[in-house]
């Protein structure tokens, strides 16, 4: 420490690491790489992903260090870079579009590189719901990015209710062509991402007419621009949908369809066709063209949610040994604020939770890749309304607590919470996007609860009192929604808990996450404790029970807690933090970075001249 008085603006950083996070490290009760590759699938794919990573981080094009003082076409035009240079590299190393490499690189970008859209849903829905032919055609043009895809669904007055979606696609048999008409303003589309601007293609999900019959919503191939100069093509407007709360960088759009004509080939037909003749003819499940939106929920959990409150625990923790702010005992050090029991008691069950839903998330695709080959290669259905009641209950239950999750951390990192530059708060403006894309939470907790036992005994007893169906529905909702969540907890548990059993061969991982654990479990009885004790399921001095056993768990924690957010081993280049980085240098970062806002560059002197004048 300097002597008091005499200091420097710091030009050059402290070397070396923070004393007070490196003393956190020196006696891990854990092997903490063994953690990482159990987080990762194994030793082998940790060294993947760091070698993919190593080769991301050392490429300036992927570098982000202004991000947070861009404009939004900079923005913009900057993920597009990343996009391309992405493909580069992936065609340079011979990354496979479906490969390990591939996957990781996705992963480490997220949204930061454009086209998400096109790579996670218009790809994967041509592959789910096109014929081998159409995969052929379509599917190497777009991975090349020959074409820019969108999923266009959501319209203006519409996004949830499917089945009131206006874009008529209309069979004529006299040319073999669909006829695509937004019948008035509430058919717009609009929130399609990389629509705005990129997309060259969209697939228009619309209600399908032949033989002037309305067979419900399809999919279909629209080209929307021109593969030589880029403009909209006859009967297409399209364009960008304005500023949003993040995704800055992405371009959602709108797009108007009138008259827009396609060759019947470009229905997406592994499930339902239209015959030359105009028969609709239909295979499989009513719902199957609602499976790209299934396998989207499952896979933005370890994509986009769960990563979310992952990285802000790592931030918020590692803040949290920085930091020193009043003192426990007086006349000592101020203390860190990591050791007062309402820190840990904020921060600690969001790291449970982080593991709970990293092994949950892991499980369930495992279950629903198994129910892809089911239908894909047996035309089995049989599981599809169980993977679709999950994934809906899943995505609503994870995406609601991780966003709540990140601003717990968030506001527990005080001022430099609030600034942009410690990367909280794009965290969670960024995950709180997920509690309505892909399906709206409320809607997706009562597509969970038609399975669930106890809101049925309610919805039975309106139904006998000849209640009608739909009144009887919307009056449980709030029941059926409650009951929706348990039921997803329950399955969060009871997977966490099968977790720690696989491990008894690792006795030192399986300590520490034990730990994880029991504090995941008796937080979610604390978080609902009047349930437990509406049903008599536990008394008030069970409950007690719980609230010491949890305070015990969370002094467990508080010893291994940097050790276990470095496990995560997100690199400073993907924290974006300078309250986060592992050096825990948060003060020199947070005043360096502060000299790139554009508010302390030079003061024009005709503003100088302006502020002189006026006093
Ligand atoms: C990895 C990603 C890329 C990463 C990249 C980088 C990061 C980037 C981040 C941003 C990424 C943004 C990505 C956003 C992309 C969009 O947001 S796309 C638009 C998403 N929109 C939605 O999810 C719409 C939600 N709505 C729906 O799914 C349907 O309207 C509902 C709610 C399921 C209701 O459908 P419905 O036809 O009215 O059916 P309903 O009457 O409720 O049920 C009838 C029967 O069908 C069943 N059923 C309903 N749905 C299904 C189904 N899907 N399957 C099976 N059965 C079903 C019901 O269970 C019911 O069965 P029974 O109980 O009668 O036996
Ligand atoms: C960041 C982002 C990216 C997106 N990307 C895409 C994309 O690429 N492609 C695309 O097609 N769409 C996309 N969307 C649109 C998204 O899918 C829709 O916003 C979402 O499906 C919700 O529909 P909605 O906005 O019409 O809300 P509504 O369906 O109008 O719901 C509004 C509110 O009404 C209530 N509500 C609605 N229905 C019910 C019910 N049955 N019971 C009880 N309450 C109900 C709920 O409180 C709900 O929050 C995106 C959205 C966002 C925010």
């Amino acid at each position: 420490m300097s002597a008091p008085g005499h200091w420097s603006v710091p030009g050059h950083w402290s070397s070396g690491v923070n004393p007070d996070i490196h003393s956190e490290r020196t006696s891990p009760s854990f092997p903490v790489e063994r953690v990482t590759n159990l987080l990762d699938g194994g030793a082998e794919l940790t060294a993947t992903r760091r070698h993919v990573e190593s080769i991301i981080n050392s490429d300036s094009t992927f570098s982000q260090d202004d991000r947070y003082f861009l404009t939004r076409v900079e923005q913009y035009e900057g993920s597009v870079r990343r996009a391309v240079r992405l493909r580069e590299k992936m065609k340079e190393l011979g990354w496979a579009d479906n490969g390990t490499e591939a996957m990781f690189a996705f992963r480490v970008l997220g949204a930061d590189v454009a086209f998400g859209i096109h790579n996670g849903v218009f790809i994967p829905t041509i592959k789910e719901l096109g014929i081998e032919a159409q995969i052929a055609k379509w599917v190497p043009l777009a991975q090349d990015l020959q074409i820019i895809g969108t999923y266009a669904q959501t319209e203006l007055g519409h996004g949830t209710y499917l089945r009131g979606l206006e874009t008529t696609v209309t069979f004529d048999p006299s040319n073999q062509e669909f006829v695509i008409n937004m019948p008035r303003l509430s058919s717009i589309k609009w929130w399609p991402g990389d629509l705005g601007r990129s997309a060259t293609h969209a697939l228009v999900l619309a209600q399908l007419y032949t033989q002037g019959k309305c067979q419900g919503m399809h999919a279909f191939i629209v080209q929307i621009r021109s593969l030589v100069d880029h403009s909209s093509l006859p009967g297409v407007t399209v364009g960008d949908i304005g500023p949003k709360m993040n995704f800055d960088q992405v371009d959602n759009g709108f797009l108007i369809l009138q008259n827009v004509h396609i060759p019947r080939e470009n229905m997406l037909c592994r499930y339902s066709e239209v015959s030359p003749d105009g028969t609709y003819v239909k295979r499989g499940s009513d719902r199957i063209n609602y499976f790209s939106m299934v396998l989207t929920r499952t896979r933005l959990l370890s994509a986009e949610i769960i990563p979310a409150l992952a990285k802000a625990c790592v931030i918020a923790i590692r803040y949290s040994v920085v930091r020193r702010q009043s003192k426990l005992k007086p006349g000592e050090m101020e203390t860190k604020i990591l050791d007062y029991q309402m820190q840990q008691q904020k921060l600690f069950p969001q790291l449970a939770t982080v593991f709970a839903f990293h092994f949950m998330a892991s499980s369930f695709e495992a279950f629903c890749n198994q129910v892809k080959v089911q239908i894909k290669s047996k035309g089995d259905f049989s599981s599809l309304p169980e993977l679709h009641a999950l994934s809906a209950g899943l995505k609503a239950l994870l995406s609601d607590v991780c966003s709540a999750g990140v601003e717990t951390c968030r506001r527990a990192c005080g001022g430099h919470g609030y600034s942009l530059l410690s990367g909280l708060p794009s965290l969670y403006t960024r995950v709180a996007g997920s509690c309505t894309y892909e399906g709206e939470n409320t809607v997706m907790q009562l597509q969970t609860a038609r399975l669930i036992k106890n809101a049925g005994f309610q919805l039975q007893s309106l139904l006998q009192s000849g209640v009608e169906q739909y009144v009887a529905w919307d009056s449980t909702s709030i029941l059926l929604a409650q009951a929706a969540i348990a039921h997803c907890q329950y399955t969060i548990v009871n997977n966490f808990v099968e977790t720690m059993s696989r491990l008894q061969h690792e006795p030192e991982i399986q300590q520490v996450l034990q730990v994880l654990c029991d504090l995941y479990a008796l937080s979610g009885i604390l978080a609902n404790a009047e349930e437990f004790l509406h049903d008599g399921y536990m008394t008030g001095h069970q409950l007690d029970l719980v609230t010491a056993s949890q305070r015990d768990l969370l002094t467990c924690v508080r010893k291994d807690a940097v050790s276990l957010v470095d496990a995560f081993d997100y690199s400073d280049q993907q924290l974006h933090s300078a309250i986060g980085s592992y050096d825990g240098h948060a003060y020199q970062r947070l005043f360096e970075w502060a000299q790139k806002a554009p508010m302390n560059a030079k003061v024009p002197f005709a503003l100088f001249l302006a502020l002189s004048s006026c006093c």
